[in-house]
């Protein structure tokens, strides 16, 4: 496909997207329809659809319409390509410009327009980040390093690097903890390697690695992962200390994955119903990390940025209160209750635990921390409380 092409079907798609199926089943549609695209072409594509979801109102506004079009126009405006260059009307590219779309835009207004984000959520962000509420939401408005953690129970960073180097994978130190590695050159083989095969690595986010690593645990505890999805922290968590470890999700069939790369990884974990919960406890770590606005993680997951609502927060904040209160109830005397966000909004996060506090005795807040993308890794907040 010809750049002008891969643009063009891009176009095609985030209309798809903006009359609302979700980014990922639209993508794989198309690859599945378009057997003539190449990985090459399937990776530019979605990369350009990322982009235009990422900073959807920007580009809406410099493009002159919120469709894909209007979308992929502002695009090349707001990197300084003459839009003219790219819709020639010639081959499999998008048509020619016409004269309404060549005098429609306008430079986006200063706030939520041009931080990209909804009107709604930008006082939740002042409100968390004050100045830097600007700078944090331009961070959001562009991709993700791509970082990887290193299962320090199998092998060492520097073992690692050397090893994924050896099959042309690069990568760096990354922040935020010792386990992070930020991956440079070839992101998109990993999980190809050898080294993933062995469990060597896991993909992580340094952020979500930074929370693992504040849990408080030792060699012989009994520690609940009690929102374990996909189990990224439960095994961050393994990897760190000899523990009698039990996963549990509401959702038990998200974490199907988790018993093969617990294996991957070298790791035992028991996987718990939600029934057999009281029966296990008390564990002497509980970390809850809880379903969120994703707010941190949006330059990962931007569609959720679009398609969070005020109702949806609000649903949000019941769940999280009744999680907290539910895992309270699981944890040992001196035991620790770990709650986690990829949230930046104060609702999900201190609010939470003050009113956690307020409504409950016999706890006491240790840490908290907040993380936001300013610091390299997605936006987390993490709080460790103790049972007094
Ligand atoms: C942020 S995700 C967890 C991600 C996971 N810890 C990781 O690191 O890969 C939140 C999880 O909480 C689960 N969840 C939602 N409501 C819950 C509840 N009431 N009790 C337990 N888990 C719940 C969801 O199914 C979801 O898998």
């Amino acid at each position: 496909m010809t750049p002008a092409a891969r643009i063009a079907t891009a176009a095609e798609l985030l209309d798809e997207i903006l009359a609302g199926t979700a980014a990922e089943k639209v993508l794989t549609g198309w690859a599945r329809r378009s057997r003539f695209a190449g990985s090459k072409d399937r990776a530019a594509v979605r990369d350009h659809v990322f982009d235009a979801l990422r900073c959807m109102r920007s580009f809406a506004a410099l493009g002159g319409a919120m469709t894909g079009r209007g979308l992929v126009i502002g695009m090349a405006r707001s990197a300084g390509t003459d839009p003219e260059t790219i819709f020639t009307g010639e081959g499999h590219g998008a048509a020619a410009l016409s004269d309404a779309e060549r005098s429609a835009g306008h430079a986006p207004e200063s706030g939520a327009e041009a931080g990209d984000m909804p009107d709604w959520v930008w006082p939740h962000l002042t409100r968390a980040l004050d100045e830097d509420a600007v700078t944090v939401a331009e961070v959001l408005r562009h991709r993700a390093p791509v970082y990887i953690r290193v299962n320090t129970s199998l092998t060492s960073a520097e073992d690692l690097t050397r090893e994924l180097a050896a099959e042309g994978i690069l990568t760096t130190p990354g922040p935020l903890a010792p386990t992070a590695l930020e991956v440079t050159e070839g992101a998109r083989r990993l999980t190809s390697t050898i080294a993933f095969g062995e469990g060597q690595f896991e993909m992580q986010d340094a952020a979500s690695q930074a929370v693992c690593a504040a849990v408080p645990v030792q060699d012989g505890q009994s520690v609940l992962d009690y929102c374990a999805g996909g189990g990224g922290k439960t095994l961050a968590l393994g990897a760190r200390a000899k523990l009698h470890l039990t996963a549990h999700d509401v959702a038990p069939e998200r974490m199907r994955d988790l018993p093969s790369r617990a294996r991957r990884a070298g790791i035992d974990v028991h996987l718990a119903e939600t029934e057999a919960l009281a029966e296990l406890a008390p564990f002497d770590v509980v970390l809850c990390d809880v379903p969120c606005s994703g707010s941190g993680a949006w330059r990962r997951a931007p569609e959720g940025k679009w398609r969070l609502t005020e109702e949806r927060l609000a649903q949000l904040l019941g769940i999280q209160a009744q999680i907290l209160d539910e895992a309270a109830a699981l944890v040992a005397p001196k035991g620790v209750l770990a709650y986690a966000t990829c949230s930046l909004f104060e609702a999900e996060n201190t609010d939470q635990i003050d009113a956690f506090l307020t409504r409950t005795e016999g706890w006491q807040l240790e840490t908290s921390r907040r993380l936001t993308p300013l610091e390299g890794g997605d936006g987390f907040f993490f709080a460790c409380l103790r049972r007094i």
